[in-house]
């Protein structure tokens, strides 16, 4: 497939990882463009990524075939009705990432004729090691589906769910998922100075079992629970950690947080989208 450009509108936490991502595996940076409200950003990601920048979102639109929806949620309407005639006019790929707005918003907005794609990404796209799950509406054809996830795969793994609803979950599990981790490192780090380790030993022993523990997961056949029991000694240390987590209800804690980040996603598609 020939190399398209691809233009971010809103070049915050999420286009950075995405754009860093692209040109680390080898997507030309000339081929990248972006648009935000603040010119600091913008001026940053020229130095920084050497991409193509402008104050002006219809300029992104005019001279890309990709159009990636990169900002809050909360301004996407404004965003959208203010490119929507614009994508008309080019029969423009407008691929969304924000969290809980629907195809029906982003069709109603940007154009019912409009090929959408809607996605939920990651921050890890930064190094390559993201996960985005995608939804498409019935405008988008199969060259268009290529494309799309080709975007995002240059940056980790990407897959399609069936049913729009599953994003909801998705967003809960792996768009907010490293949240979560970070949450965990920053808790064992915090518990290893106390215990008399200094930062930086602490800091690295963490950062090494997190990397060490999510590489056996993936490369082994093993679930998480035959892994775990394998650090399990009986009578031994693990087993008392384990124990002193499930005593105070880990595992309910996180169906909780993970429901809690579900519903949101749901909530917000009411309260900011058409739905
Ligand atoms: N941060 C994350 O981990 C993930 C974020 N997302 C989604 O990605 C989207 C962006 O999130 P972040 O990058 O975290 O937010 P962010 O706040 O870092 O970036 C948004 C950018 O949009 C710019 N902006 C504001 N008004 C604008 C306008 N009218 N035109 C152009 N640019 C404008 C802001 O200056 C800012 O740089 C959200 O919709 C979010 O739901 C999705 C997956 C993960
Ligand atoms: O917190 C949020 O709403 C966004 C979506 C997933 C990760 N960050």
């Amino acid at each position: 497939m020939k190399t398209r450009t691809i233009g971010f509108i809103g070049g915050g936490n999420m286009a950075t990882s995405l754009m860093s991502g692209l040109i680390a595996s080898g997507h030309s940076p000339q081929q990248i463009w972006v648009s935000d409200a603040a010119p600091a950003t913008l001026q940053a990601h020229r130095d920084n990524l050497n991409v193509n920048a402008s104050t002006d979102n219809l300029k992104i639109v005019q001279e890309v075939d990709v159009v990636v929806l990169a900002v809050k949620p909360q301004i996407l309407r404004e965003v959208a009705l203010q490119i929507a005639p614009l994508v008309k006019q080019k029969d423009s790929l407008v691929v969304s990432i924000a969290a809980g707005i629907s195809q029906t918003s982003l069709a109603l907005w940007l154009g019912g004729d409009t090929a959408i794609v809607r996605c939920m990404p990651n921050t890890p796209a930064l190094v390559l090691t993201g996960a985005t799950a995608l939804h498409a509406n019935a405008n988008v054809n199969e060259e268009q589906k290529d494309l799309a996830e080709n975007i995002l795969r240059a940056v980790g793994i990407s897959l399609w769910v069936e049913h729009e609803q599953e994003l909801d979950a998705v967003t809960a599990v792996s768009g907010s998922g490293p949240a979560y981790f970070f949450l965990m490192m920053e808790a064992m780090e915090k518990t290893a100075i106390e215990m008399g380790l200094n930062e930086h030993t602490a800091r690295l022993l963490v950062q090494q079992t997190a990397l060490g523990a999510a590489k056996i997961a993936l490369e082994s056949a093993e679930s998480p629970t035959q892994l775990r029991e394998r650090v399990t000694s009986p009578g031994g240390t693990t087993q008392k950690a384990i124990e002193t987590f499930q005593q105070n209800g880990f595992s309910e804690l996180v169906s909780k947080a993970l429901l809690a980040a579900r519903d949101r996603s749901i909530e917000m598609s009411k309260q900011l989208g058409a739905d």
